[in-house]
């Protein structure tokens, strides 16, 4: 038999959702759906429904850039993102470890940098140090930065209630380092559309779609930034990448589902056969 082609990789830099709506479960999910061959820097488990986050263990920092070196040493990483970093220890361990990988701004290798503060249940995954050092060490070396409407508010100190406030907040955050900002519109509960916006410090790019009525959007932050991140892994320019995250994610909360009390998780179902969903 002759060798298969390696198909394009991606490494997510995430914590373990143990309901698999959110986190490196949704990322992996969406690689595998997406035809990206999955890497995985766990950061933290945490203790997970779709109730809130009930406890956590943090990874000790230098096992988080062990698996960051040791995958990026021997299999190649054509991109990465962060999801919940948990700590400022291990985000200082993060940026360290990508700038010998040659992930990040001036690295070869495209990073999209999602802050994730908290979960959708309202619990922090990291404490105001986290937030002080994901904004001064991730932000610059960020290719696309990827915030909700609570991370723009979290740090930037604005609260954006429209869509000239998404422009607005899109420039304020490229002055912190990403070479382009993604503000995402799922919060903007008043606009008809789901808008989202890409700015690169000079043109803003609006990526549109339809705001499905659904209460089940669990993981949606996770599966749009890691669409984008296959994209990239496939080799697309940024903007052809965003507009491919949206897309998908679009899709995958439009075929969301009911599952456990609370909000459910959007899917990535829909890309299977219909006698397979
Ligand atoms: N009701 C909806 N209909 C269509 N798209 C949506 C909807 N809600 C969110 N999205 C899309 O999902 C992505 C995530 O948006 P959002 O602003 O909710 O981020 P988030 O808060 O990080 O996500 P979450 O906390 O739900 O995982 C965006 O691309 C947004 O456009
Ligand atoms: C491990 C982990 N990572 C990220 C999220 C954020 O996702 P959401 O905003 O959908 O709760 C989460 N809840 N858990």
């Amino acid at each position: 038999m002759t060798e298969n082609p390696s198909p394009p990789s991606a490494l997510t830099i995430a914590g373990s959702d143990s309901g698999g709506a959110a986190g490196l479960q949704a990322d992996l999910r969406t690689f595998l759906t997406c035809g990206v061959h999955g890497l995985v820097a766990v950061t933290a488990v945490t203790v997970q429904n779709t109730l809130g986050v009930h406890d956590r263990a943090d990874l000790p920092p230098h096992i988080v850039a062990g698996q960051i070196e040791a995958v990026a040493a021997d299999m190649g990483v054509g991109a990465a993102k962060t999801g919940m970093l948990a700590s400022a220890e291990i985000i200082h361990a993060v940026a360290a470890a990508c700038d010998k990988a040659g992930i990040g701004r001036d690295g070869a290798i495209p990073f999209v940098v999602d802050p994730v503060a908290a979960a959708m249940t309202g619990q922090s995954l990291f404490d105001d140090d986290g937030l002080a050092a994901l904004r001064d060490e991730l932000l610059p070396r960020a290719t696309v930065l990827t915030p909700n409407l609570d991370e723009v508010r979290l740090l930037t100190g604005m609260t954006v209630t429209d869509r000239e406030g998404m422009h607005t907040a899109a420039v304020v955050l490229h002055q912190l380092g990403p070479k382009y900002v993604l503000v995402k519109s799922g919060h903007l509960q008043s606009d008809p559309e789901c808008v989202d916006l890409l700015f690169d410090g000079s043109t803003f790019v609006e990526l549109p779609g339809p705001r499905w009525q659904t209460p089940h959007t669990h993981g949606a932050g996770d599966t749009m930034a890691s669409a984008l991140t296959a994209g990239l892994a496939k080799g697309m320019p940024v903007v052809e990448a965003a507009r491919y995250g949206k897309w998908f994610v679009s899709q995958a909360v439009e075929h969301s589902y009911p599952m456990g009390a609370k909000v459910g998780p959007v899917s990535a179902f829909w890309r299977l056969a219909p006698e397979e969903r």
